[in-house]
């Protein structure tokens, strides 16, 4: 038996070495017992894995282990913990080289690592690279170097990481990862630097077609150049991830913008590269994977919006009062307006995120922001308080308050903002 050994482990060391902020720490400890760590006052997180929190900082502490499989997917692990694994063995079953390495709990920064699987080199090569061929046992390793990808976009993955990922998604690996999980991961790629290169990792290794074939589809389907020179929805979608980026949209704005015109992908051969109608079906589509991927309610429902309406917010520049109301109602824009102006922030993502087109203005977001504000001035309370006066009842009183609404983005309109 090891004598018991504590060290901080995984994301800590590897963004030390990258002079990149640490936010929590890892701990893997070797040789020890359940027992000995319950006794040093650390608290056991869950029946399955041997992982225990400090008392006082919470951080979590592993105890080495090796894995091994007994099923397939997320859920198919069987966990072996043993005061005997050693620290080789326990970072021999990690997923990446960058993310297997360890290091004393007082580390400067510098010198003595335990490193054995070349960590370092790869750091400084910038490779995502497999450790062994355990990196398989966990499908969602695949969408953790999708995601790591997004996050150090100067990284490659290694060819021989990509097969192994190519394996696993042909082995149908990727079929049966947990909703949530799933979820969780591309959130988590969507607010890195680059998240088109989560994207682009997921293609590349067969997991995107499994996991959003709506999306995957989009590739080789043409779009009108004058508005579209970048021709290719796919790459068109990346380039509006990358304004999001570009613009430290929050996660809502960023699934907006990705789903925004899955649509597109439904298009009738025929009638290409013209998508009349997409909107809709982008919506419908949108909807089937929110659902299939349990995606938090308030991002569903703007990326509804943004799809909808992207192409009326697009075209707005001429609307009139009682078109722009209209267009307020139908996203429900008076009710939520914080909701409506992430909206316009994908659409002006949409607008930008073609080629050539980076740089463009996009008047339409103030426009309707400026116009949006006028309608939510008005004093709901006195207007009705009018219409009843009037002797107007129910739906009538509704009304009235619209036509206010209305009116007053009508003055606003004829004081002309430009
Ligand atoms: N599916 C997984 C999840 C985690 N790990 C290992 O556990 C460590 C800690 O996991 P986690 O905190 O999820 O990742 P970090 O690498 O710390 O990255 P982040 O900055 O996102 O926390 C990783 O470095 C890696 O060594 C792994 O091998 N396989
Ligand atoms: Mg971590």
């Amino acid at each position: 038996m090891t004598s018991l050994q504590i060290l901080t482990v995984g994301g800590a060391v590897r963004d030390q070495l990258l002079g990149r902020p640490v936010n929590d720490r890892d701990w893997v400890v070797v040789g020890a017992t359940p027992e000995q760590m319950q006794a040093l006052g650390y608290q056991p997180v869950g029946r399955d894995f041997p992982v225990f929190l400090h008392p006082e900082t919470h951080e979590e502490y592993a105890l080495a282990r090796t894995e091994r499989k007994s099923g397939r997917g997320y859920r198919g692990f069987v966990v072996q913990a043993s005061p005997d694994v050693t620290l080789e063995e326990d970072l021999a079953r990690r997923d990446l080289t960058i993310n297997a390495m360890a290091a004393p709990a007082e580390w400067p920064g510098s010198g003595t690592l335990s490193d054995p699987y070349g960590g370092q080199r790869d750091l400084e090569a910038r490779v995502l690279r497999h450790v062994t061929e355990a990196f398989r046992e966990d499908p969602v390793r695949i969408l953790r170097v999708a995601r790591f990808a997004a996050r150090f976009a100067d990284f490659s993955v290694a060819p021989e990481t990509l097969a192994l990922m190519r394996e696993m998604v042909a082995a149908g690996e990727a079929n049966d990862l947990v909703a949530e999980r799933v979820w969780q991961e591309l959130a988590r790629g969507l607010m890195e630097a680059a998240p088109e290169r989560m994207f682009e990792v997921l293609r590349d290794c067969g997991a995107l077609e499994v996991l959003l074939p709506e999306l995957a589809r989009l590739w080789g389907v043409p779009q009108r150049a004058e508005y579209h020179p970048e021709v290719d929805t796919g790459v068109h979608v990346m380039m509006v991830l990358q304004q999001a980026a570009r613009m430290n949209a929050p996660l809502g704005v960023r699934y907006a913008c990705l789903v925004h015109d899955l649509g597109k992908g439904t298009t009738a051969a025929e009638v290409l590269p013209r998508h009349i109608g997409h909107e809709q079906r982008s919506a419908r589509l949108a909807w089937k994977i929110g659902e299939r991927l349990r995606v938090p309610g308030d991002c569903r429902d703007l990326a509804d919006v943004v799809a909808r309406e992207h192409g009326n917010i697009h075209r707005s520049q001429d609307l009139n009062a009682a078109a722009l109301m209209r267009l307020f109602e139908r996203c429900d824009a008076i009710r939520q307006p914080r909701r409506f102006a992430l909206a316009l922030m994908a659409c002006e993502c949409d607008a930008r995120g073609r080629l050539g087109l980076e740089e463009r203005e996009y008047p339409q977001r103030a426009r309707l922001q400026a116009a949006l504000d006028q309608a939510l001035s008005v004093s709901t309370a006195e207007v009705a308080a009018q219409a009843m006066a009037q002797g107007r009842t129910g739906p009538a009183i509704g009304a009235a308050v619209a036509h206010a609404r209305t009116q007053a983005i009508a003055h606003w309109l004829a004081s002309d903002p430009g």
